[in-house]
């Protein structure tokens, strides 16, 4: 029998309100994803994408409702709830410039993580590169690292922010189906912020478009995949009746 845990969902954002200096920039928003699920975070420039990855990896409070991770709520020391395993990577990559790939994973490892060896069965690139700076290593290069670093600590959760900024297309094409192997066999829940619509939906189990930090548009991305002029329309919080 499947156990029903396993299907509880790993983070759930209720009734979330949250924003800079009191002032709302996501309002009344209700997310959750399971482990194993990714779920596309889509929306235009200052919908509240960032925002959201923020309130749900505890580095903003709410303004009103709940995040809860994991089954408990959030500790307010974003430290705290990576060490649970609710893990952001940032849209600048947080990967260190000035260090080897060797310090850089080094560095993110923690006692009882994935191993090394796993992770570079996911970016076997990686693995013949660690002499190199981060530095010199190309957009692409530099992703997959961030991504590295952020499975080593086996992550329950793992929101990522943008991780095709600055890549082409073809790495992009490259990167996310990657992202999708490795939600699959570690059972990781991913709440993924990306601009490219159609690569994200192809992977993705669920998607949201936000519009002015509200929710235009939610739904299985295999819906969403078939109201494609839908989704861009939410784009404008022009959202038709199907
Ligand atoms: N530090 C901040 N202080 C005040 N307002 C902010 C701050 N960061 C973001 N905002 C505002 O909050 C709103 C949502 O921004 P957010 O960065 O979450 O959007 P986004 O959907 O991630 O956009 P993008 O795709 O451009 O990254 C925007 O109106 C933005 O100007």
């Amino acid at each position: 029998m499947t156990s029903t845990l396993a299907t509880e969902p790993v983070l759930t954002l209720a009734g979330l309100t949250v924003g800079y200096g009191g002032v709302p920039a996501v309002r009344d928003l209700d997310l959750s994803v399971r482990p194993g699920e990714i779920m596309a975070l889509l929306g235009p420039n200052g919908a509240g994408k960032t925002t959201t990855l923020l309130a749900a990896v505890g580095a903003l409070p709410a303004i009103a409702g709940t995040v809860q991770a994991l089954g408990a709520p959030l500790d307010k020391r974003v430290e705290r709830n990576a060490r649970r395993g609710v893990t952001l990577v940032p849209d600048n990559r947080g990967v260190f410039h000035k260090l080897t790939v060797a310090d850089n994973l080094r560095i993110a490892r923690r006692k009882g993580g994935t191993d090394l060896a796993d992770v570079f069965e996911y970016f076997p690139k990686l693995k013949g590169m660690q002499g190199q700076r981060c530095g010199n290593l190309s957009g692409g290069e530099q992703q997959m690292l961030a991504l590295a670093k952020a499975l080593l600590p086996s992550p329950k959760v793992l929101l990522i922010d943008e991780l095709s900024m600055g890549l082409s297309p073809i790495a992009v094409k490259d990167l996310l189906p990657r992202l999708r192997l490795i939600a699959d066999e570690q059972r990781m829940a991913v709440v993924l912020v990306e601009q490219h619509i159609d690569l994200a939906l192809a992977i993705a189990d669920s998607a949201m478009v936000l519009h002015h930090g509200r929710v235009a548009l939610s739904g299985s991305a295999e819906l969403l995949r078939s109201q494609r002029a839908n989704v861009e329309a939410a784009y404008f919080g022009r959202v038709a009746d199907v």
